[in-house]
């Protein structure tokens, strides 16, 4: 955040940390944007940046304010969050219809973690904007033939043609509309609970991220106005990433996934950009070391954290961690490494007298059958309702399962 003055949280003495007084930062070389698309040469781009810039955001600064104070309750240890989608969302899926049952479930879910745990719930959706994709390799082969992998509908068609695969800046415009769909029923839903739904996605394409940065009409101070609670990823979160960049310069929420490599002291740098000033609320570590990782990495990690005094909401994202290719070459994951997973991130956060702050899954709305567990009684299942975009989601039953476990 450029200047915090005037937030909420700081005319109120009683949220605010003592302010500690870091070293500054050491100076950390610029990182290329490796998961970027290559499309700096279309020739609309700039027209596109610009059609962006000129857009009306898509959250109000209300709303992001009412988040942040949200997960300070949780912060406190006050409640839970489940941040739940797709890996991918798809622009054929953004109708009123659809985004309805996609919130729909969102808000089941919530209501099933409430009644297993006991605690208010808050709800936020990996959608409304989740339409880019950071990937491994940036090619992958088709039947002989080597492609441009897909990068989310936000960058190109997961068709397997070369020329649906070429990253094509005009769909930054559709992802932006779709997203305007996803949101007015998300608004839809407002009305049902008091803690109403919010919206989440992977700040990865910064052709489109940065023209929707915009001043707080109340505070001044820059807001990212694509989502309420922008994350950036396992892959783009290094100190001197511009990703990192953005999300330090912008008022709202923010979150980073931390995979099993993550040092104690990359973790606190992360820390000392994302949340200077140790505001409850402002900064969510989403955990993703997997299964047979969490157990060594994860303590000293917590450890680091806590000793320099950021507030942090915890959440465990037994997803990422835990993918497999299955034998048919499918990606899938099993239900009881995601669940290990997860009791593993509540046992080390317990021993330090941490808050599990809650969960992080990638869910479909559907009976799809892309992870192995439950209903989904073996390996040889997965091509049945395999529809996923990306990385393979529970189903609505696997995911009550996986929930009833936090309780
Ligand atoms: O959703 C996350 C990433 O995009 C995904 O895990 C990367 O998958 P890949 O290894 O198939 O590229
Ligand atoms: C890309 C994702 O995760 P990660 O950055 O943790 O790999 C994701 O959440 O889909
Ligand atoms: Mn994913």
């Amino acid at each position: 955040m450029t200047s915090p003055v005037g937030h909420p949280a700081t005319r109120n003495p009683a949220a605010v940390r003592p302010l500690r007084t870091d070293p500054p930062l050491p100076a950390v070389p610029p990182v290329r944007d490796a998961q970027g698309p290559r499309w700096r040469d279309h020739p609309e781009l700039g027209e596109i940046t610009a059609r962006l810039a000129a857009a009306p955001p898509l959250v109000e600064a209300g709303e992001v304010r009412r988040l942040r104070e949200t997960l300070a309750s949780v912060a406190r240890g006050e409640g839970l969050v489940l941040q739940a989608g797709d890996c991918a969302e798809s622009l054929e899926e953004c109708g009123p219809v659809q985004a309805d049952h996609r919130v729909s479930v969102l808000g089941q879910l919530g209501d099933h973690l409430q009644r297993s745990s006991g605690r208010p719930v808050v709800r936020v959706g990996r959608l409304a904007g989740q339409f880019a994709k950071p990937r491994s390799q940036p090619t992958e082969r088709v039947e002989g033939r080597d492609l441009p992998v897909f990068r989310g509908h936000m960058v190109n068609s997961e068709v397997p043609t070369a020329e649906a695969r070429r990253p094509d800046p005009r769909r930054m415009l559709r992802a932006y509309e779709a997203s305007g769909a996803v949101f007015e029923a998300l608004r839809g839903h407002r009305g049902e609970r008091v803690a109403g739904p919010w919206a989440s996605h992977e700040a990865l394409v910064l052709d489109y991220e940065s023209p929707l940065v915009r001043a707080d009409p109340l505070t001044g101070e820059p807001l990212l106005t694509s989502t309420h609670l922008p994350w950036v990823g396992e892959r783009t979160r290094q100190p001197g990433s511009r990703h990192v960049a953005l999300l330090a310069s912008v008022a709202n929420p923010v979150a980073c996934k931390i995979g099993p490599s993550a040092t104690p002291d990359e973790v606190l740098m992360l820390c000392q950009q994302l949340d200077p000033e140790r505001l409850p609320g402002r900064l969510t570590l989403i955990v993703r070391m997997g299964r047979a990782r969490i157990s060594e990495a994860l303590p000293p990690v917590v450890a680091a954290v806590r000793r320099a005094g950021h507030p942090v909401v915890w959440l465990c994202d037994p997803m990422h961690g835990n993918t497999v290719k299955a034998a048919g070459g499918l990606k899938t994951r099993y239900l009881p490494d995601i669940i290990a997973e997860a009791a593993a991130f509540r046992a080390a956060l317990d021993r330090q007298g941490q808050h599990a702050g809650g969960v992080h899954l990638e869910v479909a709305a559907g009976g799809v059958t892309e992870c192995v567990g439950g209903p989904v009684t073996s390996q040889e299942r997965l091509t049945e309702r395999y529809t996923t975009l990306c990385d393979p989601r529970l189903n609505p039953e696997q995911a009550r399962r996986f929930l009833n476990t936090w309780a």
